[in-house]
């Protein structure tokens, strides 16, 4: 769970009303009586809440509940790289002048609006039209010869946490050594998956910035090692739309088969980044080099047909019928003799497997400078207090 989520949740939890200081109003009003009853009976009923509302209402019903209680925003500004209190300070802030009483009225009308929409859907829903639950984040299945690795966070477009790209490399490591032929990567829900999870950057440990910059460098480096030394094929079944690491890496892929649903999108230079995963190196040889830079440097989304004409994805199937297609070729694929597909991808990756070693290790040192630049720290703000997509 990331910091900004605990971080959110631990608000709710902190509005208990026997928390609650006294709102200060004047009890002689019986129309005042009712809107503060009102209003307590709200903050008792966010605690009751049986679904998260998600980091955005939270964040409203933050800034509700402070402009109800204190009025304006009164407080200093919160540092730039102090993510989560600029976050809540500028959806305080955001509130302007509004009156305690009117915030009161909004933050009763938001908590009943999400107490009808949260409750449980009836018998007739049918299962396909409700969120598979967020258990664990990595799901590794081994039949017919193919070891599959899902990425399995939906509600968060299958963005990568620090843990997952630790599963990950675990994931491979074994998969490497088990009995299958074939080796797949794909994701759950709607998304292939958008990247890495930008509230990684919030997990600061006693070390600061430079620490998570230090350790994110390692990490990435590593992860991407193995899949540059992953030695048997490695087919990345794109089930959706593919944002930044997700994209980079496919050119250190054997097989790429895309949905036509599918997007490839790197934005780098918005958050003020550089590329990783040997995309430096891989996507100008894929596609040449003004292809690529168009990708790398100026975040060029791409539709799955462009992206298989530029050679970065073996073949789009529609949407309708991807996963039947693709998982058959797949299972008529992994008949094949394990050894002599082992044999010959070790030939095809041995003549550049230097190479990518020294393009990775550069672009992992080049993206830790980057991390702890103002262009990076303020793209990563704007994300999270909900300014900017990409
Ligand atoms: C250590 C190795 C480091 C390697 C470095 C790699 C660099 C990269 O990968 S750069 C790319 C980073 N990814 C992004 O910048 C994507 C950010 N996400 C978005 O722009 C949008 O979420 C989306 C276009 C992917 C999807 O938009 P959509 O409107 O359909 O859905 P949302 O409501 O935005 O998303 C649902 C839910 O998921 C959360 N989420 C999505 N992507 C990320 C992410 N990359 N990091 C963290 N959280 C993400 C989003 O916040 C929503 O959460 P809530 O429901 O709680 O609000």
């Amino acid at each position: 769970m990331s910091l900004v989520y605990d971080s959110l949740a631990r608000w709710s939890v902190a509005w208990s009303p026997t928390q609650v200081p006294a709102l200060g109003l004047h009890a002689g009003s019986p129309t005042m009586r009712t809107s503060q009853k009102d209003f307590n009976d709200a903050v008792s009923q966010v605690k009751l809440l049986k679904e998260d509302p998600g980091n955005e209402v939270k964040l409203k019903l933050y800034a509700l509940y402070k402009q109800a209680t204190e009025g304006p925003c009164n407080v200093p500004k919160p540092g730039m790289l102090d993510f989560i209190n600029k976050t809540k300070w500028d959806a305080w802030n955001a509130l302007g002048s509004l009156s305690k009483e009117a915030a009161r009225q909004k933050y009763v009308d938001l908590v009943s609006s999400l107490s009808t929409s949260s409750k449980s859907p009836s018998p007739e829903t049918p299962a396909a039209d409700r969120k598979p639950p967020e258990g664990n984040s990595l799901v590794v299945t081994s039949e017919d010869g193919i070891t599959t690795i899902r990425l399995n966070r939906p509600t968060k477009k299958n963005a990568l946490t620090t843990q997952m790209y630790h599963d990950i490399i675990a994931a491979l490591q074994a998969a490497s050594k088990d009995e299958s032929t074939i080796t797949v990567l794909t994701g759950s829900g709607d998304y292939y998956c958008s990247g890495n999870d930008l509230t990684n950057f919030t997990h600061l440990s006693a070390g600061g910035l430079e620490e998570m910059a230090r350790s994110g460098e390692v990490l990435l480096r590593d992860f991407v090692d193995c899949l540059i030394d992953f030695p048997k094929p490695l087919v990345a079944v794109v089930n959706g739309p593919a944002v930044g690491i997700s994209v980079t890496i496919l050119g250190l892929f054997d097989v790429v088969y895309a949905t036509d649903r599918a997007t490839f999108h790197t934005p780098f230079s918005h958050l003020g980044q550089s590329p990783e995963g040997c995309s430096s190196y891989t996507f100008p040889k894929i596609m040449g080099s003004s292809k690529a830079a168009e990708m790398l440097l100026f975040g060029k989304k791409l539709t799955a047909q462009e992206a298989c004409a530029r050679g970065l994805v073996t073949e789009v199937f529609p949407d309708g019928t991807f996963q039947k297609e693709v998982w058959a070729r797949l299972k008529a694929y992994s008949k094949l003799p394990p050894n002599a597909l082992r044999i010959s991808k070790q030939i095809i990756r041995k003549q550049e497997k230097e190479k990518l070693h020294a393009v990775n290790a550069e672009e992992s040192s080049v993206l830790r400078e980057r991390w702890l630049s103002d262009e990076c720290m303020n793209a990563i703000a704007s994300f999270l207090s909900r300014k900017a997509k990409l």
